[in-house]
């Protein structure tokens, strides 16, 4: 067993893997981790039509005023001074800037190619500069879990092979960089990244995610489909934050595992499966999947559910929305009975304590 902070240990838990459980009683509404991420990388297609509304290093919408631009290129654009000198030193160094160029050039093969190829090699292109500029980064990235030979499948090592041989003319000689790597970076980036979402609007379309970001130790915590905490970001609310904060829906009791969900949890259950087993390689035996298996396609026997409450309690109601609802942090030790919407960032009295 690893101590990882005084609140949550590492264990390993048979089928599941790396686990994270309570190392003392946690109440409801409690943060357990704020954590950077260790990459960050757009969302957006290399050819998108329009470009990025976002700051290129903390990912919230730009200010319609004054924005800056990368000195080289002058295709990225950061929402102030501050964001523009940290990425000019990590995400979007010299070399990263000369690469994308490459890429995004008219006539780059990966013009004719889907979005998900295009994203895939921003994805590609972020990790190798992280083997340049912060190789024990690359390491800690490589050691996350991934489905076993999921990067040696077709879907994954056609596509790395391809992005690969459009990056390697500009790769440095002593980098060990190959296809191979290429494919266990996008199988690990697949198992492992949080989304950062578009600000939520009550009429407009669904959102669309801005950024993924991978963040080493909340990636261990395990799914359940009625998690016992959730995932919040401020990166609108805060300048340059890219953190991801993780706090508790219920009391967990020292020794229980904490998890969250993968996916919204008001999905039904053949979408939950298919989603867990195409994503995450995995079959979710949580108590409320194990209820569910048992109806029949499109039958929903809610009345059946221990976990009704649960999922009338914690998923918002807001229009275009259904986030996790969270209670706010305990104030001198006392429960707030202030829930916050993760999604869309609502507050609503939990008039039911
Ligand atoms: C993001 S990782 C979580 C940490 C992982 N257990 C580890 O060892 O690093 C996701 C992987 O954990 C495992 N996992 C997560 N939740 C699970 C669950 N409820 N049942 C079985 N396996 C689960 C699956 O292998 C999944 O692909």
């Amino acid at each position: 067993m690893a101590a990882l902070t005084s609140l949550f240990k590492m264990v390993n838990i048979p089928n599941k893997g790396r686990a994270l459980i309570a190392a003392q009683d946690l109440k409801a509404g409690q943060t357990i981790i704020t954590e950077s991420p260790l990459l960050l990388f757009s969302a957006s297609p290399l050819f998108s039509p329009s470009p990025s509304p976002y700051c290129h290093h903390c990912f919230r919408t730009l200010p319609p005023s004054q924005t800056f631009s990368c000195p080289s290129c002058s295709n990225y654009i950061f929402c102030s001074q501050k964001c523009l000198s940290i990425s000019l030193n990590s995400s979007h160094s010299s070399w990263t800037c000369q690469t994308l160029s490459h890429l995004q050039n008219p006539a780059s093969p990966l013009s004719e190619k889907s979005s998900q190829l295009q994203v895939q090699a921003r994805l590609i292109v972020a990790a190798y500069n992280l083997a340049i500029h912060t190789p024990s980064n690359l390491e800690t990235l490589l050691s996350l879990h991934s489905v076993p030979n999921y990067d040696k499948s077709d879907a994954i090592f056609g596509p790395a092979n391809f992005i690969h041989s459009l990056i390697s003319p500009f790769c440095p000689p002593h980098m060990n960089f190959s296809p191979e790597l290429a494919a266990k970076v996008i199988a690990i980036e697949r198992a492992n990244s949080f989304s950062l979402m578009e600000p939520y609007s009550p009429n407009g379309p669904q959102r669309s995610i801005k950024a993924y970001g991978i963040y080493p130790i909340t990636t261990i915590f395990n799914h359940d489909c009625i998690p016992n905490a959730c995932r919040f970001d401020y990166v609108e609310k805060d300048e340059h934050n890219t953190d991801i904060v993780i706090r508790l829906i219920k009391d967990v009791d020292a020794g229980s595992e904490i998890c969250i969900s993968y996916q919204r949890i008001n999905k039904d259950y053949s979408t939950r499966k298919r989603i867990l087993m195409e994503d995450f390689g995995f079959v979710c035996e949580c108590d409320r999947c194990k209820i569910e298996a048992n109806w029949n396609e499109g039958e929903n026997k809610d009345s059946d559910l221990p976990h009704k409450i649960f999922l009338s309690k914690f998923v918002c109601d807001k229009v275009n929305c259904s986030g996790t609802l969270a209670p706010l942090p305990p104030k001198d030790g006392e429960k707030c009975n202030v829930l916050e919407c993760n999604f869309c960032g609502n507050l609503k009295v939990d008039s039911t304590t």
